[in-house]
């Protein structure tokens, strides 16, 4: 496929630039010709009004938006891709990648349009997208677009990894219109604001070492390194080799993902190198899942044939991916060892992160000499059952607080397996090994890392079957519950409680 094809001829976007009060800084704009061509987003017909589907008042906040752009009509317009934001420079970037380990040249940014750089409450700054604003230079066959489904699910999901504390993009909110979309069927349109410190990827540093433009992969590495790894600069690390340092504190961060990814039992789907964060952020909010049953080998992208992306195999794909980054950084690092060096580092810590993440889902502050093997026994008895993972931890928790009050939850717990034996064996075990730690902190502990509720399939499918009938407030009702997933929510028993039967025949494809 050409690297870029012709230019869009996009509808003329002269609407009255909207007026937010935030301080733009458009700072990756700035680099350049090579690494994104401006251009202004594509406006839907005006036949489709646009209208809201979801809204997260926690990242208004977070950007310094007034309270009242919920209800503004101009700032509609503008999420939607219909009217400019003043001061905003909206540009697409170019990036390239590894698509299930092949690898695909240029393939992106097709339909996110990076409409600039915010400079935060606290000062730092935020890079805002909207994410399916229309065709780029580098939408090759697509339209450059995203639906109403895909939309919903990522919007939603975002706040409900951010809510419990997994490193991720935000979104601000979704627009959408009743223009129409052809994917498999004709579905309508919608548009997913985002909100990053960076949505620089593994793929942009790829795209210009497979182009040999070693003077922009330099600049792009400078700019990265000054931006969010100054300490990079230290001259005692790596040798003084700032590029190897980088690669290092790039795999830090996604061991650290990858270990909460894990724990809470996310299988991301797509894990291509061109959806790899720079900044160890979970990215690109596809055919992603929350484990229902515990099943190590699950994949939940129906068109991952062969499962290279299966849950077990996410930490292993990152680490093949940081070798992706590395091969791209190494004209810059020039010395093989010092990369190898650099992309080890996920490998010693990738397993300290997990067994810390493990250790707060049991209530172990204390470690004792068989905590690896009791943690591995717990795992075994999920996969036999392929026990509800959720729910399981969750019941955990709640039997932990209950003992601390001088009570038992346990039944409820056994009640989750068909081999009570085996159950019962594991919890004497468990429980013996509690008794080394202040049960009152365990059960608090655990109450605040094991979710009572995550996105599961069927929640996000309810709620996008009621906003393709016009209702909304599935959205906005399930947002709540993800925004607080450690808290009781009484009434909510339902979506704390198990996929129901139609959950089953969900299918979850790349097709958004
Ligand atoms: N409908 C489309 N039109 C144009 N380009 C598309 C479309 N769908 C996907 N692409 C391009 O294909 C690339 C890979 O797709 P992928 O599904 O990984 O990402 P995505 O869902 O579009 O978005 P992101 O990674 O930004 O969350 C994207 O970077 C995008 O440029
Ligand atoms: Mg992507």
């Amino acid at each position: 496929m050409s690297a870029v094809l012709d230019t869009p001829a996009h509808a003329r976007n002269d609407a009255a630039p909207v007026q937010t009060g935030l301080r733009w800084i458009n700072r990756y704009a700035q680099l350049g010709a090579s690494y994104a061509t401006a251009l202004a987003p594509q406006t839907l017909p005006a036949d489709h009004p646009p209208y809201w589907v979801g809204q997260s008042r926690a990242v208004g906040d977070w950007l310094g938006l007034a309270p009242d752009w919920t209800t503004s009509s101009d700032l509609l317009a503008a999420l939607t891709g219909n009217a400019p934001l003043a001061g905003s420079a909206p540009v697409a970037t170019v990036y390239s990648g590894h698509q299930f380990g092949v690898w695909a040249g240029q393939l992106g940014d097709g339909r996110a349009l990076l409409l600039g750089e915010v400079l935060s409450e606290t000062g730092s700054g935020l890079e805002i997208q909207l994410k399916g604003a229309g065709r780029t230079p580098y939408s090759r066959m697509g339209d450059g677009r995203a639906v109403l489904r895909s939309s919903i699910r990522e919007f939603l999901a975002s706040e409900a990894m951010h809510a419990m504390g997994v490193p991720t993009t935000r979104a601000l909110c979704v627009t959408g219109s009743d223009a129409p979309v052809r994917r498999e069927t004709i579905e309508t349109a919608a548009v997913v604001t985002r909100v990053a410190s960076s949505f620089i990827r593994f793929g942009h540093f790829e795209h210009f070492a497979s182009r040999e433009q070693f003077d922009e992969l330099r600049v792009l590495a400078d700019y990265v390194i000054d931006r969010y790894y100054p300490e990079c600069r230290a001259t005692d690390v790596y040798q003084g080799n700032a590029y190897a340092a980088l690669l290092a504190a790039v795999s830090e961060r996604t061991a650290v993902l990858l270990a909460h990814w894990q724990a809470v039992g996310f299988c991301h789907g797509v894990m291509n190198t061109d959806n790899m964060s720079i900044l160890g952020l979970t990215l690109d909010y596809g055919p992603y899942q929350f484990l229902d049953g515990y099943d190590p080998g699950h994949i939940c992208n129906h068109s991952d044939t062969q499962g290279r992306y299966a849950y077990a195999r996410q930490p292993n794909v990152a680490y093949w991916n940081l070798h992706a980054l590395a091969q791209a950084l190494l004209p810059l690092i020039e010395d093989e060892r010092l990369a190898q060096a650099a992309v080890d580092v996920y490998r010693e810590r990738f397993p300290l992160e997990l067994d810390a993440r493990y250790r707060a889902k049991l209530g172990l502050a204390t470690h004792q000499p068989d905590d690896r093997a009791l943690l591995e026994a717990t795992l075994r008895l999920l996969a036999q059952e392929r026990t509800d993972y959720t729910i399981f931890w969750r019941r955990l928790s709640e039997h932990v607080a209950a003992s601390a009050r001088g009570e038992t939850r346990a039944q409820a717990l056994r009640d989750l397996f068909i081999d009570s034996t085996a159950f019962d064996d594991w919890l004497s075990r468990y429980e013996a090994r509690l008794t080394q730690e202040p049960l009152q902190d365990s059960a608090n502990t655990m109450l605040g890392v094991n979710p009572r509720f995550v996105l599961r399939n069927w929640l996000g499918e309810q709620a996008i079957r009621q906003a393709r009938d016009k209702d909304y407030s599935g959205v906005a009702r399930l947002l709540a519950l993800l925004e607080r997933p450690f808290d009781e929510h009484p009434g909510f028993e339902a979506e704390a409680g198990f996929p129901p039967d139609w959950a089953a025949s969900i299918e979850i494809s790349c097709s958004s």
